[in-house]
């Protein structure tokens, strides 16, 4: 691979006689990997390639999969190269916190995030581009979050609205991208020597932001997939000049990740506690992490949650619905109407006004006359409910994903039912006699094949 010039001088001066191998690493395959959503079922698809396990995550492996594969619409497997993966084993959250990903798209962190999250708590899902929200939006509603509002906001907009709020947040920062050369040599023709410090001024920038949201005690997750000292170690080195309530938490470094280097910064041993990763010490991309706990003993406002807002018609068809689905009460969701559309949001989440919310909730249906028609976000988040289920093979799932009706062999419990193929819950289906209705989301549809279609 033909590096920049720039590029090949600083780092030759920075790694000293580990350049060699580190310029080597680039001319090396690009490294695969994928995560299991721990939520849902393991289809024997998935099982086939689970052989080769990431040691650090316990629901990470190397290999490739498939996008258009069952599994990947169904939110079963999320493909994501392997040191990427580190990122979401150490911001880890707890069971029930409140925590925000600030730079999600498309979203590899976020579904990690949900991943540990198990469907409590609240995970605030951030994208200032709008083009790229839609990306995130796909996968945690195929990730079948209910515990999930996602914005695309400014970090200044959102660090207004909600203040000292967040028991943990993840900045997956905009760098440039050096960590990318190797999957996407395009990556490289943006690159020039002063990038990197120009990236150095939007993190701070983002950091600053940031800091406002984080209650005290709270945990701040620090990455980018980038090797330069201006965009890492001298970040964290800002951050901690800047605001000494900060102090780094040791990161355990396995599989070949090594201390991050104080020496390329302002010397201050501390930051040997975040973790580097180098593409000739491991296998992956290329990573940089800090994790810091906020010391501060800053006084936080308590901010008003949301609450429900049904019309009393609205309510009416959400219990009739609720009925006929066997669907619970869902105490952990208020409920809300946009237009047409019912969305389930987390409780936790406070009221705010001014903010670009992309999808404030799970949506749950939509109000057709005298009737509430279940959604397909909710068809993919029934994975621990009580729903009508139907299991399909995969002849009948093909034809579903490509928006037919099919038949089945015997007349079936008629009325909405989810639709499940190896276990996972992949849309619903409205059952007449021996046949299925199709409520495939019209935007998804795809001519579905064996080959296309294999994990
Ligand atoms: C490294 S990518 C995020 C990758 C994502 N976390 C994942 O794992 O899939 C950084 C994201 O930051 C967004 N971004 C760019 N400028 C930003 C800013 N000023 N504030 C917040 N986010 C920004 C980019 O649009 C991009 O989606």
């Amino acid at each position: 691979m033909k590096l920049p010039a720039a590029f090949i001088t600083k780092y030759q001066n920075l790694l000293g006689d580990q350049a060699a191998a580190f310029f080597a690493a680039f001319d090396e395959p690009v490294e695969k990997g994928f995560r299991i959503n721990p939520n849902k079922p393991v289809t024997p698809a998935m099982r086939a390639k689970m052989t080769d396990p990431i040691s650090y995550s316990g629901i990470g492996y190397y290999g490739r999969v498939n996008g258009n594969a069952l599994e990947h619409l169904a939110g079963a497997v999320y493909s994501q190269e392997p040191s990427a993966m580190t990122v979401g084993e150490v911001a880890k959250p707890e069971l029930g916190e409140r925590v925000l990903d600030l730079c999600a798209a498309p979203g590899g962190k976020t579904t990690h995030l949900l991943s540990y999250l198990k469907q409590t708590g609240l995970l605030v899902t951030n994208e200032i581009n709008p083009k790229r929200v839609t990306a995130l939006g796909d996968n945690v509603e195929r990730y079948g979050a209910r515990n999930a509002v996602i914005t695309n906001e400014t970090p200044d907009h959102l660090a207004k609205a909600l203040p000292g709020f967040f028991d943990r947040i993840l900045v997956d920062a905009p760098c440039s991208g050096e960590g990318m050369f190797r999957k996407d040599p395009d990556a490289m023709q943006y690159w020039h020597a002063d990038y990197p410090a120009e990236c150095a001024a939007r993190q701070r920038e983002i950091l600053t932001a940031t800091v406002k949201m984080l209650r005290p005690g709270g945990h701040l997750i620090y990455s980018t997939c980038t090797f330069a000292p201006e965009e890492d170690e001298q970040m964290m080195a800002w951050l901690l000049a800047t605001y000494p309530e900060f102090e780094l938490e040791p990161i355990e470094k396995v599989a070949g990740m090594v201390d991050a280097k104080p020496e390329w910064a302002d010397g201050n041993p501390e930051l040997k506690k975040a973790a580097r990763l180098f593409p000739h010490l491991m296998r992956g991309e290329g990573h940089f992490i800090a994790k810091l706990v906020y010391r501060s003993d800053a006084k936080v406002k308590n901010l008003r949650p949301v609450r429900d807002e049904l019309k009393p018609d609205q309510r009416k068809l959400w219990e009739k619905a609720q009925k006929q689905l066997s669907l619970p009460d869902f105490d952990g969701l208020a409920l809300q109407v946009h237009g047409d559309q019912l969305y389930g949001v987390p409780a936790l989440m406070p009221m705010t006004r001014k903010l670009k919310i992309f999808r404030p909730g799970i949506q749950l249906g939509t109000f057709k006359k005298n009737r509430l028609e279940p959604s397909y976000a909710l068809a993919l988040a029934s994975d621990d409910l009580a729903l009508p289920k139907l299991a399909i093979d995969h002849d009948q799932w093909e034809k579903y994903v490509h928006g037919e009706t099919f038949a089945l062999t015997a007349a079936g419990t008629n009325g909405f039912t989810v639709l499940t193929c190896d276990a996972l819950p992949v849309g619903f289906g409205k059952v007449v006699g021996q046949t299925v209705k199709n409520f495939f989301p019209k935007g998804l549809r795809f001519l579905a094949t064996d080959e296309k279609t294999q994990l």
